[in-house]
């Protein structure tokens, strides 16, 4: 843990990618992810994520629209958190085969962002998402930490 929990941000891995603070020290997307650029993703659901037969656990979908969402806002803004996200499935979405996802932000002022997203398995979509992230506050982590200490 460091000194200084609000002093994490996310920059750029050993080979360049932007990966969350579970990933970095593997330098790998572990939900299989790969940036195009800042608002296009080659997907590619591990199988090990399957929910049922062939098809991608919807907690998978919800996790990789949570990552792209952020990644969408995060030139802009690097210490964003999610307040809401809203997913549709609009069909299934297999394993291992390859996905793009597209991602843009719909609104900001302040604080506030809305950003939205589309799966899609070669131009047919498969699940779409909307989420309000927020600017976190200067001392997010340290007052979450604050706050955990006392439930001890
Ligand atoms: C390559 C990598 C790309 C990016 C990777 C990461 C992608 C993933 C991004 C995420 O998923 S972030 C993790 C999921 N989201 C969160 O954990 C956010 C949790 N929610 C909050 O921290 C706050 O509710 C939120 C920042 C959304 C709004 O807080 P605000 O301070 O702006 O509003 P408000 O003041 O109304 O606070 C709402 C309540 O939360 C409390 N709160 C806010 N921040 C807190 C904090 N930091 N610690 C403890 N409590 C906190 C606050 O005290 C208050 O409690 P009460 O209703 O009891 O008064």
């Amino acid at each position: 843990m460091p000194d200084d929990p609000d002093a994490f941000a996310i920059y750029p891995s050993a080979s360049g990618r932007l990966l969350c603070g579970g990933c970095a020290a593997e330098d790998r997307c572990r939900l299989g992810i790969a940036a195009v650029d800042a608002t296009r993703f080659d997907v590619v659901c591990p199988a090990h994520w399957q929910g049922g037969p062939g098809v991608a656990h919807g907690g998978w979908t919800a996790a990789v629209f949570d990552e792209v969402l952020n990644l969408a806002a995060l030139s802009t803004e690097p210490r964003l958190v999610t307040k809401s996200l809203t997913v549709s499935y609009l069909r299934p979405v297999p394993v291992e085969r390859p996905l793009l996802v597209t991602a843009q932000i719909d609104h900001h002022a302040g604080r506030d962002w809305t950003v939205s997203a589309r799966m899609s398995l070669a131009g047919t979509p498969l699940a779409t998402a909307h989420a309000e992230l927020r600017t976190r506050r200067p001392d997010h982590y340290a007052r979450h930490e604050a706050w955990l200490a006392s439930h001890n």
